[in-house]
C-alpha cells in the first residue's frame, strides 16, 4: 500500500514538532526516517498512527485521504506499529495477545482462541518466525516478543508497518534477524517506515532515506551514502564518529569486586561468582549479549538487588548491604539501562530531574529550602552543555524525545562529584551527533581519575571506550581482555568460548 504524508504540521504550544512534512512510502519499500534527537520522527509516526491529530496536512493511503480519530482507525485502515516498549501482556500466551482487540479472531462477539492460534501459526510459517502460539510471552526472548508484535500487526492485515527504533533492545543476532524479516515483509508488498539511529542498519535495508531536522524535511539521502555523509546531513555539521582517547594513566584498583553472586527473585543464579577490579582512570567495558547477567551486575553494585553474596569494595568501603541512597551519596554515578524505570521521574521537570540523587555540591537545598535560582542556573547550563532539545528547564521529562531524556540522565550523573561511574547502555536512543559528545565526557571522567564501568551490547561503543573488556556469558566472566581485542575474538567469547592463552588483559 502506498503511504503519503502531505504537509503534516504538529505543534505542541509554540513548538513546531513537525513543520509541513511530506513523505511518500511506496508499496514494498523500506523507507528510513533519520534525524537527530527531537527532530520530530516519533511525533510524525504518532500522527500517522492516529495518536496525535495533525494541526495541518493529510495522510493518504493508496491516494485516499484518511481521517484517524485514534489508533483503532489507523489499524483498521492497515497501519501497524511495532513499539520499542512492547504492548504485550506478559502472562498471556502469544495467541491470547494476538486475539486481544482483534476483530478478525472474533466470532459472534466471542474471542476465538482457535482462530488466533491458527493465524499465529500461519503468519509464523509464512515468514519463518518460529513462534509457538501457546508460549507465554514472558518466557520469550526480547527478539521473539518483537516478532509477536509484528504478528499482531499482520494478523490485523497491516500493510504499512512502522518500526520506531526497534533494534535498541535487540542483540546483534536478533537485529540481523529483524533486518531479514523486514526484507521479507517488503517482498510481500508491505510498506515499512524504519526509524533508527544506527547508520549501519540504515545502509543495510533502506530503499530510500528521508532526513528530518528541527521538524522539517532537509533532504533525501542515498542508501549508499557513507556514515559520515548521513551523520552530517542529520546534524547539519561534520560529525566526528570516533572519540580520541589517550593511553590511560592508571591509578590503584578502586572498585574491587570479589565473588559477587546474585540470585534473582525466581531463585536463578544470574551473576555467578564474579571477581574483577577497576582502577582509577580506567574504563572497563562489560560486553555480552543482553541477558547474561550484566544488568543484575550493575544493579548489585548500586544496591538494587536483594540477594547478593560476595563483596564489592569501593576505595576499601564495602557496598554490599548498603542502601541505594548511601551508595549514590558515596559518589557512585549510575546511568541505568532503562531510563524510564530507574533514571527519570516523568512528571518532574528537567530541572527537578537534574537535582535527583544529589546531596553534594552545588547545594540546591539549604536549611530545608530549595534554592530555585541556583537550580535553574545549573539546569540551563546542563541543557546547553548536553544539547538537550527542550523549550525550557520547566518542561516535564516525559515530554522530551527519547534521546533527550537519555541526555538528562547523563547530564545529571556525569556532572556529579564521582568516585565511580556505572553506565549501562549510555547512548541508547541517542543520535550520532551526541554519541560522540557523551563518549568524550565518559573518557574525560576516566582521565580525571574516575574508575568507569560501562555495560554495552554495542561493540562499536565497547571499542570506542574500553581500556579493558570483560565479557559475560550466563552470569559468569568468560574473560577479561585488552581494549583492542578483535571483534571475532569478542564474538566467540560472547558465545561462551574462553579466549586463547595470552589474550587476557
Ligand atoms: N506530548 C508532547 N508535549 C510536548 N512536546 C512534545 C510532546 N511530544 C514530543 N514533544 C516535543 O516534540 C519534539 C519532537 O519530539 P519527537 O519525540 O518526535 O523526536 P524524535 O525525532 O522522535 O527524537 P528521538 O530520536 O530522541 O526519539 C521534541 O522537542 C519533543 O520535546
Amino acid at each position: 500500500m502506498k503511504l503519503e504524508l502531505r504537509g503534516i504540521t504538529k505543534r505542541f504550544g509554540s513548538l513546531v514538532a513537525n513543520d509541513h512534512i511530506d513523505l511518500t512510502v511506496e508499496a514494498g519499500e523500506i523507507h528510513c526516517l533519520l534525524g537527530e534527537n527531537g527532530a520530530g520522527k516519533s511525533t510524525l509516526m504518532n500522527v500517522l498512527y492516529g495518536l496525535y491529530q495533525a494541526d495541518e496536512g493529510e495522510v493518504l493511503l493508496d491516494g485516499e485521504v484518511q481521517h484517524f480519530a485514534g489508533p483503532g482507525d489507523a489499524m483498521a485502515a492497515g497501519i501497524g506499529m511495532v513499539h520499542q516498549h512492547f504492548m504485550l501482556i506478559p502472562v498471556f500466551t502469544v495467541a491470547e495477545n494476538v486475539m486481544l482487540g482483534n476483530e478478525s479472531t472474533r466470532t459472534g462477539g466471542l474471542l476465538d482462541l482457535a482462530a488466533a492460534r491458527e493465524k499465529v501459526t500461519e503468519i509464523s510459517k509464512r515468514f519463518g518466525f518460529h513462534v509457538d502460539p501457546d508460549a507465554l510471552v514472558e518466557d520469550l526472548p526480547v527478539g521473539v516478543q518483537q516478532r509477536v508484535e509484528i504478528i499482531k500487526a499482520l494478523s490485523r492485515d497491516a500493510r504499512v508497518l512502522v518500526f520506531d527504533e526497534p533494534t535498541a533492545v535487540l542483540t546483534p543476532q536478533e537485529t540481523d534477524e529483524l533486518m531479514g524479516i523486514m526484507r521479507q515483509l517488503k517482498e510481500s508488498g508491505t510498506s515499512i517506515v524504519f526509524i533508527t539511529h544506527k547508520l549501519r542498519e540504515v545502509r543495510e535495508v533502506a530503499d530510500r532515506i528521508t532526513v528530518i531536522r528541527l521538524g522539517k524535511v532537509v533532504g533525501e539521502a542515498s542508501p549508499t551514502a557513507s556514515n559520515a555523509e548521513l551523520a552530517s546531513l542529520m546534524v547539519g555539521r561534520t560529525v566526528e564518529l570516533k572519540v580520541h582517547k589517550e593511553e590511560p594513566t592508571l591509578g590503584e584498583p578502586s572498585l574491587v569486586v570479589d565473588g559477587l553472586t546474585v540470585i534473582d527473585p525466581l531463585g536463578h543464579l544470574v551473576v555467578n561468582d564474579v571477581s574483577f577490579e577497576v582502577r582509577r582512570g580506567e574504563i572497563l567495558a562489560v560486553a555480552g549479549v543482553q541477558g547474561n547477567g550484566q544488568t543484575e551486575l550493575t544493579e548489585a553494585l548500586l544496591g538494587l538487588q536483594e540477594r547478593v553474596e560476595g563483596t564489592v569494595r569501593l576505595e576499601g568501603v564495602e557496598l554490599v548491604g548498603a542502601s541505594v541512597r548511601r551508595i549514590l551519596e558515596s559518589g557512585v554515578g549510575f546511568v541505568p539501562e532503562d531510563r524510564n524505570e530507574d533514571g527519570l521521574v516523568g512528571e518532574f521537570t528537567i530541572a527537578e530531574n537534574l537535582m535527583l540523587n544529589r546531596s553534594e555540591s552545588p547545594p540546591f537545598v539549604r536549611a530545608g529550602n530549595l534554592q530555585r535560582g541556583a537550580l535553574a542556573e545549573f539546569a540551563r547550563e546542563k541543557v546547553r552543555e548536553f544539547d538537550i532539545r527542550t523549550q525550557g528547564i520547566d518542561v516535564w521529562a516525559s515530554r522530551l524525545s527519547g534521546g533527550n531524556q537519555q541526555k538528562v540522565v547523563l547530564a545529571r550523573e556525569l556532572s556529579r562529584d564521582l568516585r565511580l561511574l556505572v553506565a549501562a547502555q549510555p547512548t541508547r536512543g541517542v543520535d550520532v551527533g551526541s554519541i560522540e559528545f557523551i563518549h568524550k565526557r565518559i573518557v574525560e571522567a576516566r582521565d580525571a581519575g574516575v574508575p568507569v564501568l560501562v555495560v554495552s551490547t554495542e561493540l562499536d561503543e565497547v571499542e570506542a571506550l574500553a581500556d579493558r573488556i570483560m565479557v559475560m556469558y550466563r552470569g559468569r566472566i568468560v574473560g577479561i581482555v585488552p581494549g583492542n581485542t578483535p571483534r571475532d575474538v569478542l564474538g566467540l567469547m560472547m558465545a561462551g568460548e574462553t579466549p586463547a592463552e595470552g589474550a587476557a588483559a
